[in-house]
């Protein structure tokens, strides 16, 4: 091989864990295994995102998955987290290769600093042929601050790596027109436009956590990346070569044909909103048609409190997501400049600096292929008027 290929591959719980028993199914992660290290062998370069702590450490804390409340699961998660890597550890070491931990929360993946962090730390593992294994970190992650689900969390990690592939790998063998268990199911092979298939896809297993919803969120991701989705079944031999050969049935989403920068990627992949701000229709115009950035008399309302560089969500007066950018002050700062605008900036929050709320060089306008996020419940986050 040229040049190395670079795969995320992501393991859902279903996979993993025996649902009526909620123990380990080794012989499924022995195959897998078998099939990473082949793979690795080949000059492959992967990371795997593994879910399962929570299913495999129910059975210490006495729960069932339908009757653990958060609490249960944060518990759980931090009992069948190490179980998992073990059986990770041991299993590989038999196919000869090592596995590394990572354990990540949603601001690990939001901000950039913390992003990029990450990616150097795989970046060195590749180095060494060391296959890095991540999972959110449920037992610190508070509801609010969470990504919640792994398809997502992969998605964010095939944009860090700059992957060839993205296969998530699930207890079906791709996505049908309707859950599969109803009669007249219809497999889709290939998919382009994810939004056409996100009311179909909103029931979920026992064990799972976001069902195909989150997978076809994730593979709007890794589109936006400029990384194809392979969404397939696990259980079967060799489940990666298998796929990536073409060998059996799967579907495929297609990667976004236009190449973004590095910046508008981060801006359209977003697992959280830390900011809103809704504008004037004069301000929808401008900012669209890309005159100029986002001023302080351009805001109607704004919501959440967020810190300079964060990414704030613009809506237009109808609740329509436009836009998205990096913002030049924090909420505080934001409101008190809206609400003084006969005084100067500096005036205002005491330093000197750029005026636009959001420059025009940092903003996104989204287009079809970005699904729009909606605004946070007004009861977590109240809106306050400008
Ligand atoms: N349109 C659909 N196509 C395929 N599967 C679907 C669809 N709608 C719902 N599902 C269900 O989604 C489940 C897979 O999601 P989930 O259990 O969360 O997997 P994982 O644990 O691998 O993340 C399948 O068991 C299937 O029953
Ligand atoms: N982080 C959780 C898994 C979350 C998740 O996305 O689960 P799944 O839908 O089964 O992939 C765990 O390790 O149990």
């Amino acid at each position: 091989m040229s040049k190395k290929k670079r795969i995320v591959v992501k393991i859902g719980s279903s996979l993993l864990a025996n649902e009526e028993k909620l123990t380990l199914r080794y012989a499924f992660m022995n195959g897998l295994m078998a099939d990473l290290g082949d793979l690795q062998d080949q000059g492959y370069e992967i990371i795997l995102t593994s879910s399962g702590s929570v299913a495999l450490g129910l059975n210490m804390i006495g729960k069932r998955p339908e009757e653990a409340g958060i609490l249960d699961k944060q518990a759980a998660a931090a009992c069948g987290q190490p179980l998992l890597m073990n059986a990770y550890r041991q299993v590989a070491n038999e196919y000869n290769f090592d596995v590394a931990q990572m354990l990540v929360t949603v601001e690990d993946m939001e901000e950039r600093r913390r992003f990029l962090n990450i990616k150097n730390t795989m970046l060195r593992l590749f180095e060494n042929q060391i296959l890095p294994i991540i999972n959110e970190n449920d037992s610190i992650a508070t509801r609010d601050l969470k990504v919640g689900d792994n398809d997502r969390l992969s998605a964010k990690v095939a944009q860090m790596v700059e992957a060839d592939h993205l296969i998530i790998l699930t207890s079906v063998e791709g996505l049908y027109d309707r859950d599969p268990s109803e009669p007249g199911a219809q497999f889709i092979e290939e998919i382009e436009d994810v939004s056409e298939h996100l009311e179909s896809t909103k029931s979920i297993s026992e064990l799972g956590s976001g069902g195909m919803l989150t997978k076809m969120l994730a593979a709007n991701m890794a589109q936006n990346a400029g990384v194809e989705t392979i969404i397939a079944d696990g259980i079967i031999e060799r489940p990666i070569s298998s796929v990536l050969n073409n060998e059996r049935r799967h579907t495929r989403c297609l990667a976004s044909g236009k190449a973004a920068s590095p910046l508008m990627i981060w801006l359209s992949n977003r697992l959280q909103v830390a900011g809103t701000l809704v504008v004037t229709d004069e301000a929808v115009r401008a900012i669209t048609a890309k005159e100029r950035g986002l001023q302080r008399d351009d805001l109607v309302s704004i919501q959440g409190e967020f810190s300079k560089g964060d990414v704030l969500h613009v809506y237009d007066e109808q609740g329509n997501e436009f836009a998205r950018g990096l913002t030049n002050f924090s909420s505080e700062e934001t409101i008190l400049m809206a609400r003084n605008p006969e005084m100067e900036i500096e005036d205002v929050i005491g330093y000197k600096t750029k005026s636009a709320v959001v420059g025009a060089e940092n903003i996104l306008i989204l287009e079809d292929h970005h699904l729009q996020l909606d605004a946070p419940e007004e009861d977590d986050k109240p809106v306050i008027s400008l």
